[in-house]
């Protein structure tokens, strides 16, 4: 393994990663929530960390909650600075249209993805330099072939 960081935390149930080789270590629920059709909700880890300077620590849904029950974190990723100290939160967001969902506390309802992160200065130009894409984007290469 490459790579391990150790983050100070405060946590009764820190989070764990599932398998060896996983990027994201599962957030658990501090408290039962019911998510009604479309409704989200602010909800509690009971984790707080210290990430080293030079980190941030990204909150993004899990796969599984997403295909079974449209279950979405809204502002994925969330991110958390270093300088946080604070619980980390989940905002979750149950985009069924019909059906409830029920978490648990104790409930595995996000992960956290810890990724080293470049502080940028921007430097302003009179103009950019010419590059492939240019200003193309949002689908200017279509979706088929
Ligand atoms: O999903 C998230 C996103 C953020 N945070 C915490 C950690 C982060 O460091 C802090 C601020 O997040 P952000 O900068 O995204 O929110 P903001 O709305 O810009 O708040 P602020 O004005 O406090 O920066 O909130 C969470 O616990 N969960
Ligand atoms: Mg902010």
């Amino acid at each position: 393994m490459t790579d391990v960081v150790e983050i100070p935390i405060v946590a009764e149930h820190p989070p764990q990663y599932a398998h060896a080789g996983d990027a994201g270590a599962d957030l658990r629920a501090a408290e039962a929530v019911e998510l009604g059709p479309g409704e989200r909700a602010l909800i509690g880890t009971g984790v707080a960390i210290a990430l080293p300077d030079g980190y941030a620590a990204f909150v993004v849904p899990r796969s599984g909650l997403a295909a079974k029950h449209g279950i979405t974190v809204v502002n994925a990723p969330g991110t958390v600075d270093a300088g946080y100290r604070g619980e980390i939160k989940v905002t979750l967001l149950n985009t069924d249209g019909s059906e409830s969902f029920a978490i648990a506390a104790g409930d595995r309802i996000a992960q956290l993805i810890v990724m080293p992160v470049s502080r940028a200065v921007f430097v302003p130009v009179p103009e950019l330099t010419d590059s492939a894409r240019g200003t193309g984007g949002f689908g200017s290469t279509g979706v088929s072939s």
